[in-house]
């Protein structure tokens, strides 16, 4: 089932105002947070925080993630047991850096007797993990029932390996494309990393198209300012649409029964343009869905 993810929107664990604010915010999906936007002295309360407002609910059809800190942190056996006690749909574990940090998740939540319907996500952003991308995509499946999606942590890819954060991002390209490819060939979703910069529109718009002609589901963000231009860029526009409609009505007429190719408006079209027009149309389906749910503002 097709998912969107074009708006991930991460929330301070112990900042009451934007817990409660997400709840009215047209973000797909809000990432409670416990690692890097709250202090070591305030991981507690955030817990607290976050358990609460899951129980009380409120959040619609936005998808529900928390983010822990990272399994050899000292907040990680507190963090996990209140995964398995809130049950989000997704579990984010930062700084993973290997197949070993995959296991040892999943023995954690089978150890606290989690739902299995709830999904891991890992963020890369250790060079490790980059290394071992394909290892990690691969726990996916028969190793890790639950291993749905990537995350880029381009802050502390910056921090650990020193490549510079710059405008148009040519220094980590690579590094993004390789981890797309690893997700795309163990059927994992993948979200690009946040903007920080959340007063520069156009500076933020510029990487979500870049994110999205590069391969990436949707953008993770740390404002809902950034919302708003998320959720257009990842969307399939109205040309997209009327192309794919086109490319599937093409392959509907009787002269394109048995063909692979065929000539559609001057240019050559084959069935796996009319697979990928049938996604764009379910994405658009999927997100017409969700832009409905009552609970979005
Ligand atoms: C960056 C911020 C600290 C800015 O906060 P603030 O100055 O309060 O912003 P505004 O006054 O402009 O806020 C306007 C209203 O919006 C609400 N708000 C702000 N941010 C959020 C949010 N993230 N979610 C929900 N609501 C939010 C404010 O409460 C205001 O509401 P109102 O009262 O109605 O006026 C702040 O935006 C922030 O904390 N952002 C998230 C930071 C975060 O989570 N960081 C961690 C993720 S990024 C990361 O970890 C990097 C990654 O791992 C890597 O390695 O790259
Ligand atoms: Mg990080």
């Amino acid at each position: 089932m097709i998912r969107p993810r074009r708006s991930v929107l991460f929330m301070p664990g112990s900042n009451a105002r934007a817990l409660e604010k997400a709840r009215s915010l047209p973000a797909d999906g809000v990432i409670f947070d416990l690692e890097d936007s709250v202090a070591p002295d305030a991981k507690p309360a955030a817990r607290a925080q976050i358990a609460q407002a899951m129980a009380q609910g409120g959040f619609g059809g936005r998808e529900r993630i928390i983010r822990t800190n990272a399994v050899a942190s000292a907040f990680w056996q507190d963090d996990s047991a209140l995964v398995a006690q809130a049950r989000p749909d997704a579990y984010l574990v930062p700084k993973v850096t290997g197949p070993q940090d995959i296991a040892a998740i999943g023995a954690r939540l089978d150890a606290l007797g989690a739902d299995s319907s709830i999904k891991l996500w890992v963020m890369i952003e250790t060079p490790l993990a980059v290394l071992s991308i394909a290892e990690i995509a691969a726990c996916a499946g028969e190793k890790d029932a639950r291993l749905a999606a990537f995350v880029i942590g381009p802050n502390d890819i910056s921090l650990d390996t020193r490549i510079r954060m710059k405008p148009g991002r040519a220094e980590m390209v690579s590094l993004f494309l390789n981890c797309v490819i690893a997700a795309r060939s163990y059927g994992i979703e993948i979200l690009d990393g946040p903007y920080s910069d959340f007063s520069d529109a156009g500076g933020f718009a510029a990487e979500c198209a870049q994110a999205r002609d590069l391969g990436f589901d949707g953008k993770t963000l740390i404002h809902p300012a950034q919302i708003e231009a998320a959720n257009r860029i990842f969307k399939p526009t109205d040309d997209e649409l009327a192309e794919a409609r086109g490319i599937i009505a093409a392959f509907a007429q009787p002269e394109a029964a048995g063909k692979g190719a065929i000539r559609h408006e001057g240019r050559m079209v084959e069935r796996l343009h009319a697979e990928m027009a049938r996604r764009t149309l379910a994405m658009a389906d999927a997100i017409a869905k969700l832009e409905q749910d009552t609970t979005r503002a």
